[in-house]
Order: C-alpha cells, then sequence, then structure tokens
C-alpha cells in the first residue's frame, strides 16, 4: 500500500491510501491512551475523512508496539494523567469530555469505520472499538477488558447499552462488572469482533476489506449504515436517515419544480404524480 501522510499530528497518525483513511493513536507507551489533544486530533482527521469524497472506508487503528516493553494496544481510555476534577485537561486548562464527541462522528460519518484492534482495546478504548462499525482483532494480541468501574467512569452510550445489544444484557454487565481481560477468539465468539487476524496480517486485511466495501455502491452503503443505526439512536438516528431521504428526494424532478417555482414566483405544478 501507498499510505500518504493526510495531514501531521502529535498523538495519532493520519494517512490516506486508495479511498480509504487510516487514523490511529500514537501513544504507544502509554497503551495509546487519549488526553484532550489525541481526542481533539482525531475529530479533525474524522471531519477530514467524512468531508474528502474520495474516501468510503475509514480504519481507526494504532501505531506500536510500546518503545518501552514491545507491547500491543488499540487504546487503554482516557488518560488518568490527564484527568481532572472534571474531565480531562488540556493545554488550556479546561476540562473536557470530548471522547464522546469523536464516538458520535464515527457513528454518523456517511462511511465505514473498521477498528483494527492490534492489542490491548480497554475501557474508553473498549468503547471506541465498539462504536466502529467492525472490529477486526489481533489474533496474538489483542486483550478487550472494560476497566471504567475501577476508575469512577461508566460510558452509559455506545460502549455499554450498544455493547448489551451486541452481545447480550448478561454478557455486557459481565464485561462491565467484572473487568475481566477477553481475547480476540472470546470477543469474536461474543460477537463483538468481526474476525480474528493472524497479527502480521491485520493490517493488511483491514485494507482489502475496506477494498470489498469500496466496490459496492456508496449511496446503498450510508443508507444500510444509517438504517441500521435507525432503532438504536431514537429521533436522532431518524433525523440522520431522514436527511439522507430528502437528498434523494432533492434529487427528482418534483423538488427540482418545487425549487424551481418558489424563484419564478408560480404555483407548482407537480403533475399529479401520486405513485401508488
Ligand atoms: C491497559 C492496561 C490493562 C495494560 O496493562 P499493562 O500491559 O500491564 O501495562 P501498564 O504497565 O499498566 O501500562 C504501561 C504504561 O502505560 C501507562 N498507561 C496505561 N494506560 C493508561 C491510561 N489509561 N492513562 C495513563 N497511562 C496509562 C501506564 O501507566 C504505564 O506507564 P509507565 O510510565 O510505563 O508505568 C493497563 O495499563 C490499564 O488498565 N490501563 C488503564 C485503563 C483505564 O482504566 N483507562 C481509563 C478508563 S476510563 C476512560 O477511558 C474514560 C472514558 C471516557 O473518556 C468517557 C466516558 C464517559 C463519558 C465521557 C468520557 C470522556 O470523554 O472522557
Amino acid at each position: 500500500m501507498d499510505w500518504i501522510t493526510a495531514k501531521e499530528y502529535e498523538d495519532i497518525t493520519y494517512k490516506k491510501c486508495d479511498g480509504v483513511a487510516r487514523i490511529a493513536f500514537n501513544r504507544p507507551n502509554v497503551r495509546n491512551a487519549f488526553r484532550p489533544k489525541t481526542t481533539a486530533e482525531l475529530y479533525d482527521a474524522f471531519y477530514d475523512a467524512q468531508e474528502d469524497t474520495s474516501i468510503g472506508v475509514v480504519l481507526l487503528s494504532a501505531e506500536g508496539p510500546s518503545t518501552k516493553d514491545g507491547v500491543y494496544s488499540f487504546c487503554s481510555g482516557g488518560d488518568q494523567n490527564a484527568r481532572g476534577h472534571q474531565g480531562y485537561v488540556g493545554e488550556d486548562g479546561q476540562h473536557r469530555l470530548n471522547i464522546l464527541e469523536v464516538q458520535r462522528l464515527i457513528r454518523f460519518m456517511p462511511k465505514v469505520v473498521i477498528a483494527v484492534v492490534p492489542g490491548w482495546a480497554v475501557g474508553g478504548g473498549h468503547s471506541l472499538h465498539v462504536v466502529c462499525d467492525m472490529s477486526l482483532a489481533s489474533k496474538e494480541h489483542a486483550i478487550f477488558k472494560q476497566t471504567d468501574a475501577d476508575v469512577t467512569s461508566f460510558d452509559g452510550g455506545y460502549g455499554s447499552a450498544y455493547l448489551a445489544k451486541m452481545v447480550g444484557q448478561k454478557k455486557a454487565r459481565e464485561i462491565f462488572f467484572l473487568g475481566r481481560n477477553y481475547s480476540a477468539q472470546e470477543a469474536f465468539e461474543m460477537g463483538m469482533v468481526n474476525a480474528v487476524i493472524p497479527h502480521d496480517e491485520l493490517e493488511d486485511t483491514a485494507f482489502e476489506w475496506a477494498q470489498e466495501i469500496l466496490g459496492k455502491s456508496p449511496m446503498a452503503i450510508k443508507m444500510l449504515k444509517f438504517a441500521m443505526n435507525l432503532t438504536d439512536d431514537g429521533m436522532v438516528g431518524q433525523q440522520v436517515f431522514a436527511g439522507e431521504a430528502t437528498r434523494l428526494a432533492y434529487m427528482t424532478e418534483e423538488a427540482k419544480e418545487g425549487r424551481n417555482a418558489f424563484l419564478e414566483k408560480r404555483k407548482p405544478n407537480f403533475e399529479k404524480k401520486w405513485l401508488p
């Protein structure tokens, strides 16, 4: 693959190649924990990928391993060193909880987002893989773990409630209440990982999955993602789906007549096309 750096950041890497964007955590020595700078950079890169019409699939991955001990990680959640009294403290001294904005962008963007999990996926890092459309995990190194209840944190949205839709209520409660480690194979058997891949093939496989998706109809993929989100996302899910339906309606002759009639200050002529 001929990855081209799309933008330079401090806490993440951001590259593009053949319709695929790869956004990767780049703090491997702290198991890719995120601080406010990281979440701001993630949001910026995801937004760029959303707006780039040449991009259809985004891989959320991670650089590594740690130069300290050779351990691989996807993300270990919020950086506990940056955690202050009311959130995570950025360089400007403000306390923020803005990983949830990143989650919403992943959830609502009209492109497929695949979590590529090379190692630890823990706490808020676990929630991030849950909110992605699909997850691929390293056979040898991926470990899934929820530590929220150890550090008085609780992702009460996609990280837990949506996880429960995925793996079932009893299993989701076990994951959160006991905080155990689960292998890639166990995560696959629970239904929260799509495939277990030999570590050396993980990134190539993710790229191949992305290329398969890119061969499909962009409109159909987008509408399918939004349709599958809809029932779990309530009125916002309906809004996102209906927004795309409105775009489709705009493309009809009927919509053009409505717009033209307004601009020409006349009554619209909809030609009585009430389809059965
Ligand atoms: C991930 C571990 C299980 C890995 O264990 P191990 O392999 O033994 O490595 P360690 O020796 O523990 O770690 C190596 C090195 O990394 C540092 N480190 C690891 N994780 C973090 C972290 N999260 N923050 C800061 N530093 C970290 C560790 O200190 C070591 O450093 P050395 O200097 O080398 O000693 C294990 O590391 C582990 O359990 N990590 C902590 C996992 C955790 O509890 N994460 C936080 C969960 S809460 C969360 O993620 C916030 C969620 C959230 O963001 C949110 C939720 C709801 C609403 C809003 C928000 C929001 O926006 O904030």
